[in-house]
Formats: structure tokens, sequence, C-alpha cells
């Protein structure tokens, strides 16, 4: 079986996961978000839980092979061929890990692009009890972020893989750009 994967891309409260559950719906892919592995994880009481829990509540990123092995053995448990991977590569090494353990490349990466203003608002109002989603965490996450995700889009951008979608906009409209990416064609019938 060949397996085929795209990255949801984008800052912390971009809407990555919202267009996630859209995409999903639509076009039969599994959603892989690599937050809610590593969330369950800790959940699980595993070796590695209270690392991750650390790392989560400090904003920090998680060592890749931790991640790379949750990862993998959810798409071997799924059995889709078609996965949306999520929160994932997070910044260079996560990438590059990720793709020489694997050999596999992302067929494009969506990136939501959102001013940091809208993803603050958006994350203080989220909801989900997330011990990450306080306003001192938010602007570690940020810094993560702005400073891990340039070398990760250059990457993918060199080999005209990006999409840029502006995230800024209604759920709905968003998603409007998002099918326009998928195309017709690989809608579920
Ligand atoms: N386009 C949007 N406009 C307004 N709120 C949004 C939009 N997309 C997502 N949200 C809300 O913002 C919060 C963060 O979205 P989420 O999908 O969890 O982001 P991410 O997965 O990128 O961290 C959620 O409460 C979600 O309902
Ligand atoms: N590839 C990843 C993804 C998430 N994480 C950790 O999980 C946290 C939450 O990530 P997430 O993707 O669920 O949520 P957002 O920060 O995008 O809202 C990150 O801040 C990291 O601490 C990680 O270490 N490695």
């Amino acid at each position: 079986m060949v397996i085929k994967y795209v990255i949801s891309y984008g800052g912390p409260g971009s809407g990555k996961g919202t267009q996630c559950a859209n995409i999903v719906q639509h076009f039969g892919y599994t959603h892989l978000s690599a937050g809610d592995l590593l969330r369950a994880e800790i959940k699980s009481g595993s070796e590695n839980g209270t690392m991750i829990q650390n790392m989560i509540k400090e904003g920090k990123i998680v060592p890749s092979e931790v991640t790379i092995k949750l990862l993998q053995r959810a798409m071997q448990e799924d059995g889709n061929d078609k996965f949306l991977i999520d929160g994932f590569p997070r910044n260079e090494e996560n990438r590059a890990a990720f793709e020489k353990v694997t050999g596999m490349e992302p067929a494009f990466v969506l990136f939501f692009d959102c001013p940091e203003e809208e993803m603050e608002k958006r994350l203080l109002s989220r909801n989900q009890g997330r011990e990450d989603d306080n306003i001192e965490t938010i602007r570690k996450r940020f810094k993560v972020f702005l400073e891990s995700s340039l070398p990760v889009i250059n990457h993918y951008d060199a080999k005209g893989k990006v999409r840029k979608i502006d995230a800024a906009r209604p759920i709905e409209e968003v998603f409007e750009s998002v099918k326009a990416i998928f195309g017709p064609k690989n809608e579920k019938s």
C-alpha cells in the first residue's frame, strides 16, 4: 500500500485542528494530531509521561524520537492510506528525523497563516482545559514557533510544497481555501 500524507502547519491557535476535522469529513483522511498523541501518552501513564508533561507546560518541543514513535504507531494501527499530520513537524529536527525514519515526504503542506494577536485571542478562549493555554505558556509557544518555523517552511517552500492560507478569516472561509487546494477529485463520494 502506498501511503500519502499531508501536513497541517501553523502557529498555536491558527486553527489547524479545526480545519483538520473538516478535512477528515470531506476528504477521508485520518487526522493525526501530534499534540493529541502526546497528551494521550501522558494520560496512559507511560514512562515518558512526566517528561512530556513538563515539556508541554513549558511550550517546548518533545524529542523527535518520542513523537515519531507515536505517529508511526498510530499510522500502523489505523490502516488508512491517507494521513493528515497536524502539529508535526514542529521544527527542522522533527522534519528531518521523520523523513529519515519513514523515507516519506508530504504531498503538500497546508500553512495556516495567522497573526499572533488573533492566535492569542483564540487560545485564551479555547476552553479545552489545556495546561498550556495560559498567557505565560502561550508566549513561550509563540517564541518557539517563531524560532523554529522558518527553517521548516523554507525547506518545503524550496520543494514547491507550501500552500499558504490566510487563517485569520472565519472558519468557513478558511475551509473554502482548503477545499480549493485538495480539489474536487479528492472529495469523498
Ligand atoms: N477561523 C477561525 N476563526 C475563529 N476562531 C477559530 C478559527 N479557527 C479555529 N478557531 C477557534 O480557535 C481555537 C483554536 O483553534 P484550533 O483548531 O484548536 O487551533 P490549533 O490546532 O492550530 O492550535 C479553537 O477554540 C477554535 O474553535
Ligand atoms: N511535534 C510536536 C507537537 C506538539 N508538541 C508539544 O505539544 C504542545 C501542544 O501542541 P499542539 O499541536 O497540540 O497545539 P498548538 O500549540 O498548536 O495549539 C506544544 O507546545 C509542544 O509542547 C511537541 O513537542 N512536538
